[in-house]
């Protein structure tokens, strides 16, 4: 087991316990935070059982009815949203929660909280049913709202540089809660029997390079020309493999250990991309950030997006240092070509 360096703490050491340990390392730091992450962690495991047992009590399939997104919700959508939105009620330190799956911003009614989470109570839906990894994602912001009062819009229409906290839990072959809090990432795996989690990946950095590329290639044609020229230049280069699960947290989660690049361009249907930037692109561009990666929508970093719908959506490419500047310039000098050929018209 390596020593992690950063708060000299073990790798092993618990969830609960890296938490504490990380609070004493601020002065002020009055505990709110700290239990919040751990309403997090619980609600995770319940979750995270939920859905080793999906099949036996009939929770899979879809559920009749749709989201705001206009996508059929599927029942474990439905009950991870419950079960999140239960722990952070009764934790009590989350005064509004936006979720993938409600239209409105949800009042706690803990008026007296510091805080408003945005999460993504399921991500990869559609792999719910076919036993493939599947994840939650979450994002925490300290509320500008007055204490006393109930959430607004505004508590969320912060912009990603505001988030407090970020982070994924991954329910694959394990189960692995990652997030920061600004002071880099760690990755906590889930030990079932002890119903525990362990410090298992500590200080995560993501390599600076990577050959792995993950796109929807089914979409390839509707892409414009720098997205197709990077993809096939991928495809040729010796050693680059495609990997796409069809899930975000899983194929960004692979991405961030072994060095690689996912792509969600814009499609026909999804003009804007398909992910969401409160709940899918800001939290996991602060991870990647803090990981030594970087998250653009192709123009900008992607936590420069201005906020203006609690909704949004963003085009979003998130992966190793190398990879996002090789799209990044592909994207420019495209983009100085067509002006070059307007000038000269
Ligand atoms: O099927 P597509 O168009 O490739 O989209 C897959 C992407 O959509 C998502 O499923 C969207 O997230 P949700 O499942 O939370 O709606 C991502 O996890 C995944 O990367
Ligand atoms: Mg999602
Ligand atoms: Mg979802």
């Amino acid at each position: 087991m390596q020593q992690d360096n950063n708060l000299a703490l073990p790798v092993g050491i618990t969830l609960d316990r890296f938490i504490m340990r990380q609070q004493e390392a601020f002065p002020y730091a009055t505990g709110e935070l700290s239990q919040l992450l751990r309403d997090i962690a619980l609600a995770s495991k319940i979750i995270n059982r939920e859905i080793n047992r999906a099949g036996l009590i009939d929770i899979t399939g879809a559920l009749g009815r749709e989201n705001v997104q206009g996508e059929s919700q599927q029942k474990l959508d439905v009950i991870a949203n419950i079960r999140f939105i239960r722990a952070l009620i009764n934790g009590g330190q989350v005064v509004g929660i936006l979720s993938e799956e409600d239209d409105e911003i949800i009042q706690t009614g803990n008026l007296n909280a510091k805080y408003v989470v945005a999460m993504d109570p399921l991500d990869g839906s559609s792999n719910i049913d076919v036993n493939v990894s599947i994840g939650t994602i979450f994002s925490i912001y300290r509320r500008v709202s007055p204490i006393g009062t109930p959430a607004t819009k505004e508590d969320f229409l912060q912009g990603g540089r505001k988030q407090i906290a970020a982070g994924y839990i991954l329910y694959g072959s394990s189960t692995i809660m990652v997030y920061t809090t600004g002071k880099g990432v760690n990755g906590f795996t889930y030990e079932n029997s002890l119903g525990e989690y362990f410090l298992s990946h500590a200080e995560m950095q993501m390599p600076k390079d990577g050959k792995i590329y993950s796109v929807n290639e089914a979409y390839f044609d509707e892409f414009d020309n720098p997205i197709k020229e990077f993809i096939q230049e991928m495809r040729q280069e010796a050693g680059c493999m495609a990997r796409y699960i069809g899930s975000l947290v899983g194929d960004f989660h692979r991405n961030l250990l072994k060095g690689g690049i996912y792509l969600y361009p814009p499609t026909r249907k999804a003009q804007n991309g398909k992910l969401r930037l409160f709940y899918e692109c800001y939290p996991l561009a602060f991870v990647i950030e803090q990981a030594g990666g970087k998250a653009t929508d192709g123009q900008k970093d992607i936590l420069d997006i201005a906020p203006t719908e609690v909704h949004q959506r963003s085009m979003a490419y998130l992966g190793s240092d190398c990879l996002i500047d090789k799209l990044g310039n592909k994207i420019m000098e495209h983009h100085e070509s067509v002006i070059k050929q307007l000038a000269n018209i």
